[in-house]
């Protein structure tokens, strides 16, 4: 049925090549990501690290249990296998464990033939989660009845219920995250072109969608993109952050760090084109198995930013709310990040040489070389540091990269 069956793959095409690993053999990469990762979690902006949050759900768990002797359902979610939810829901599994909510497989006690299994979002019990998660709700409610066909590449939203004062959100059931994906299969090096390329098409079709939609994902990465189990069809999921176009906030923590577009991080006004920086982001990741900017800060990212595609416009700098704190008087930028401090990178770097993409991917035997410069091109043209000249999606769905012409 549509999405599910559009694109028959074999499943060899998404693992990866003998060379690939005996090449890169010292696994240098998987050594960054997991340093990056959770640095990226413990934003400087508020994000809890995993840390802090088990040491709470540990403590919380403990003073609940004290407090209502039998409870188990605590601020931090816990759960019990076996456990029917709503009277409908039996937990069959954990499934996956976000910042702020957890999520498990269950089975639909009154699917009758149709297919039982599900996955529901139990969101943590706190004020400001349950209007996101509300939020959330609305949003997954109007991008699964824009898709009654199930073609765009967006998790399926069932329903939502109350549950011992937790929002729950119940999905249609997901194999595994992208992340998981580029761990398992890709061994830290990334993954073959051929897995690559549908991956490709698959998100900027969500992305359409989103467009269509009016609504700007805003937390793009590899952990927010599901796989069914055969890995040969993608989703978006976790539209926890999700807003309508055209608001336009000023925030510079909008986006998890690693996958956030310029735009944001200046202060200027922003649209569905950060959506497809994330992805180009996502892309390059799933294709290396390494983060394109691991930047430690907003100051580092731009750095990594400028590095990559030169020096920002002065007409896009000039507009920015937030270039002040990271550009002088006369635009050029100052570095206050502490690696880049530690480093001595000139405070003065107008003058940074673009390296570009392309030097960052290596082909490797076996891959069509003309594949791979269509990659190649189609990145270079969504990392184009203004967002009114990066690519836009009706475009990539055009790129030869995509369409093979
Ligand atoms: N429909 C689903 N099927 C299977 N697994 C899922 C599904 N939805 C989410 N997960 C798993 O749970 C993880 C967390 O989900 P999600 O990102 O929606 O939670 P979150 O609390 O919003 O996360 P965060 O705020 O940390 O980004 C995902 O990375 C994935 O591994």
């Amino acid at each position: 049925m549509g999405a599910r069956s559009s694109d028959i793959l074999c499943d060899d095409i998404f693992g990866v090549s003998p060379i690939r690993v005996q090449k890169s053999g010292n696994l240098e990469g998987m050594h960054v990501r997991k340093n990056s990762l959770r640095d990226n979690w413990d934003d400087e902006h508020g994000y809890y690290s995993k840390l802090y949050q088990s040491f709470l759900f540990i403590s919380l768990s403990t003073f609940q249990l004290l407090l209502y002797n039998s409870s188990f359902f605590a601020f931090y979610t816990e759960y019990h296998l076996g456990e029917v939810l709503d009277g409908h829901y039996r937990i069959t599994a954990g499934s996956g464990k976000g910042v702020f909510s957890t999520v498990v497989q269950a089975k639909d006690l009154k699917a009758g033939e149709n297919d039982p299994e599900v996955a529901i979002k139990i969101i943590c019990n706190e004020k400001e989660r349950y209007k996101s998660g509300k939020r959330e709700v609305s949003v997954l409610e109007k991008l699964s009845s824009a898709d009654r066909e199930d073609k765009r590449h967006c998790v399926r939203f069932i329903s939502s219920f109350m549950y011992r004062d937790h929002l729950c959100l119940v999905l249609e059931s997901l194999h595994m995250n992208l992340r998981e994906v580029i761990k398992k299969f890709g061994r830290d090096i990334g993954l073959k072109l051929t897995a690559v390329r549908t991956y490709s098409k698959q998100l900027f079709i969500a992305l359409k969608h989103l467009k269509d939609c009016s609504i700007l994902h805003c937390d793009i990465k590899p952990d927010n993109i599901l796989v069914n189990g055969s890995r040969n069809m993608l989703k978006l999921c976790d539209f926890g952050s999700a807003l309508p176009a055209g608001i336009n906030d000023i925030t510079p923590i909008l986006v998890s760090r690693f996958y956030r577009a310029p735009e944001i991080i200046l202060g200027l006004p922003y649209d569905h084109s950060l959506d497809m920086w994330s992805v180009g982001c996502c892309l390059y990741e799933l294709y290396t198995g390494k983060i394109l900017f691991p930047g430690g800060t907003n100051n580092g990212m731009l750095w990594l930013h400028m590095e990559l595609k030169g020096p920002f416009p002065k007409k896009m700098l000039r507009k920015g709310a937030f270039t002040t704190q990271h550009f002088d008087q006369d635009l050029n930028f100052h570095a206050t990040d502490e690696n880049l401090v530690k480093k001595a990178v000139n405070k003065v770097c107008m003058n940074v040489k673009p390296s570009g993409v392309g030097p960052k991917i290596s082909s490797f035997p076996g891959e069509d070389p003309k594949m791979l410069s269509r990659f190649k091109d189609l990145l270079e043209k969504i990392f184009v540091l203004d967002p009114q000249k990066r690519l836009t999606v009706s475009q990539a769905l055009s790129h030869p990269f995509i369409t093979g012409k």
